[in-house]
């Protein structure tokens, strides 16, 4: 099961990182940074307009392994926001996803778009963490944390600036969801144990979730009769990876998908 494997080295991660960098004074960063730049809304925007895709700047996985060698996230990030994505969402997991949390500031200073951290949040230290990095919304997902967690990470993420996409994948898990505020609620198509994707997951949880509340539908989405599909089962936005990763032309195929 790689889900808990991951979650054991966020944890030995973030001690890691608390003996660099003490939480009082990655705190006193936030003091200083400038207000986050709107998710949600952008969203919604891009939803009333067409088709609102989160884009993924991703280059690997623990299922396939390295999907783009030639990963440059910077001008990957440049080919998303000029083909037309909403928002963007950056891994920032080194040892299982390939990715770095300096792509936050490095991406941030490059494009105008609101930025998701990507990552496995078991720890108030990694809102901290993502906030300062550059992060506008961060992930947290049902699988990993219990109840208490899920609102006490929505409330501080809150208190920092950040928005929550709050992952959920069977119906336990978006009982859970729909107890915290979180606005944007993720159904997430993998089976984080097996890696299978299926977009009929996203067909019976979505219409699950009260209309007030943005619903995505993450991975394994690869074409725009996928996104057609998903916008009848009640999708608002769209979480793509890997089909925009293995393409030459980047820009083309998020427009090609955007409409
Ligand atoms: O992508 C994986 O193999 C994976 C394995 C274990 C936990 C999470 C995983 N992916 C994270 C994601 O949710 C996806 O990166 C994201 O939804 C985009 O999916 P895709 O379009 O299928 O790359």
């Amino acid at each position: 099961m790689i889900l808990p494997r991951i979650l054991a080295r966020k944890h030995e991660e973030v001690d890691a990182a608390r003996s660099q960098v003490p939480l009082a004074e990655l705190g006193a960063r936030v003091a200083d940074l400038a207000p986050c730049r709107p998710f949600r809304v952008r969203l919604k925007e891009c939803a009333a307009r067409g088709t609102a895709v989160i884009a993924e700047v991703k280059k690997g996985s623990p299922s396939k392994g390295v999907i783009r060698a030639d990963f440059d996230p910077v001008a990957i990030a440049g080919a998303y926001e000029r083909g037309g994505a909403a928002c963007l969402s950056v891994l920032t997991d080194r040892d299982f996803f390939f990715g770095e949390l300096a792509y936050l500031g490095m991406i941030r200073n490059a494009v105008a778009l609101p930025l998701l951290r990507k990552d496995f949040i078991v720890d108030a230290y990694q809102l901290h963490e993502a906030r300062v990095a550059g992060a506008d919304a961060v992930l947290l997902i049902a699988a990993a944390l219990d109840g208490g967690q899920l609102a006490d990470f929505s409330y501080l993420a809150a208190e920092l600036g950040l928005e929550v996409l709050l992952e959920i994948h069977d119906e336990e898990e978006l009982r859970r969801a729909l107890e915290t505020p979180a606005a944007l609620i993720g159904v997430n198509n993998r089976n984080l144990s097996t890696f299978v994707t299926d977009l009929r997951i996203s067909e019976r949880l979505l219409p699950l979730i009260p209309p007030q509340r943005l619903r995505v539908t993450e991975s394994g989405i690869h074409d725009r009769l996928d996104i057609e599909r998903l916008k009848d089962a009640g999708a608002d936005a769209f979480l793509i990876g890997e089909s925009l990763m293995r393409e030459t032309d980047i820009e083309a195929k998020l427009k090609s998908l955007i409409d």
